[in-house]
């Protein structure tokens, strides 16, 4: 096990860079040393999140390579497209990254491209960054990453759902279905006009049917679960007027009818810190995991035919962001995966 380690946050004024405030500032091993905003270089980090107040005297610093190489660990929850480029300095100088978005996910450069209309500037590093969903990828291959690249928040409703059923093999995986819900922080803190009060609340609405870039990532990482078989996926996300949280109904056709599926979803993750199967019958719901890093999930099959749907929620800023980033960087120090992760969601 490693000492404390100085921690660095890219993008310290957005959604998810705020997160990991609230859940580092509480962290027996992390010693917040730098946080970083263009916009807001020289201000008090207290000043912006009252929260804070008492916990850290620290001010929002411009990002550069030099100022971060102070840190031994570093988080980027920056836009896609921007941790790319300090990444390759930030490693030679042996400070370990985790990049909250989506630069290093894809293993095909041209298939990022694609989707995020940019050039990769590193895609050298792509095969060195390991995904980190722990309970896919396994730990011992984050504990001894120096890049790790967190999952999109759909992906990680969508791929926890989907795993036990692609794992035992027993669904057509060509015809998979996730129609995902989410609230309006994934959309981050800069302003849109399509998230205006006015514009969302009271209102409900899908976006991204023609092809939204998570797709490429969920179909990439559905494809490794399932040993390579050929993957059609139809993802629908929607937006809800809700802050946090991400609701994802997942459907599979079912190809052998030999199994309990409570059981096999139980058994899958009985030794999951990180996830809940509700017992059989039981739907979950996305207060329930508000604020926590916890991913609670059910699974029915409707009047016993061939479809086995599944219902798997989170909160897209913890287990979709900041939660799921601590929980690699507990394992990439080598102390509990649950360290500065037990919240307990609000209630009501
Ligand atoms: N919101 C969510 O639910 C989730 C977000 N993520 C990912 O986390 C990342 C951050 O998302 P979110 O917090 O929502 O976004 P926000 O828009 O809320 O915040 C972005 C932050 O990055 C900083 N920033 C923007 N551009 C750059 C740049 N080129 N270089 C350095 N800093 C920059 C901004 O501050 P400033 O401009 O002042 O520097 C701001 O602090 C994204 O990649 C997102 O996809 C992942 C899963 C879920
Ligand atoms: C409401 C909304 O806009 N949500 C975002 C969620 C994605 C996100 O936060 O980005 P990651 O790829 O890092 O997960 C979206 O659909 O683009």
């Amino acid at each position: 096990m490693t000492g404390t380690q100085r921690i660095g946050i890219v993008g310290g004024t957005g959604y998810a860079g705020a997160e990991l405030l609230r859940l580092l500032s509480h962290h027996p091993q992390a010693e917040i040393t730098v946080v970083t905003s263009r916009g807001e270089a020289g201000t008090p980090v207290a000043s912006a999140y009252p929260q804070l107040d008492g916990l850290t005297d620290l001010v929002f610093e411009a990002p550069s390579v030099e100022t971060l190489s102070r840190c031994d660990v570093v988080f980027f929850a920056t836009p896609h497209a921007a941790a790319m480029h300090d990444v390759p300095a930030l490693l030679a100088a042996g400070v370990r990254v985790i990049d909250l978005s989506a630069d290093f996910r894809l293993r095909d450069p041209a298939l990022w491209a694609r989707w995020y209309n940019a050039e990769h500037v590193a895609p050298e590093l792509i095969e060195r960054a390991v995904y980190g969903l722990p309970e896919l990828t396994g730990r011992a291959a984050i504990a001894n990453a120096d890049l790790v690249a967190c999952p999109g928040c759909y992906p990680t409703a969508v791929l926890l759902g989907f795993m036990p059923l692609l794992k035992a093999g027993i669904v057509d995986t060509e015809r998979l279905i996730a129609d995902a819900k989410t609230g309006v922080s994934g959309a981050g803190k800069s302003l849109k006009p399509g998230f205006l009060y006015a514009e969302m609340a009271d209102s409900f609405k899908a976006y991204g049917v023609a092809g939204h870039r998570h797709l490429p990532e969920i179909e990439q990482m559905l494809g490794q679960m399932s040993a390579d078989k050929p993957i059609g996926l139809t993802f629908v996300p929607h937006l809800v007027p809700m802050i946090r949280g991400i609701h994802a109904t997942l459907y599979g056709q079912l190809t052998s009818n030999e199994h309990d599926l409570q059981a096999l979803y139980e058994n899958a993750y009985a030794d999951e810190p990180f996830v809940s199967v509700l017992a059989a019958g039981q739907t979950p719901e996305t207060r329930h995991v508000r604020a926590t890093n916890q991913c609670r999930i059910a699974v029915h099959r409707p009047q016993d035919g061939a479809q086995a749907v599944v219902l798997s929620t989170i909160d897209n800023l913890v287990k979709g962001a900041a939660g799921q980033a601590v929980q690699n960087f507990n394992l990439m120090i080598g102390i509990d995966e649950t360290t500065a992760l037990t919240q307990i969601a609000p209630i009501p």
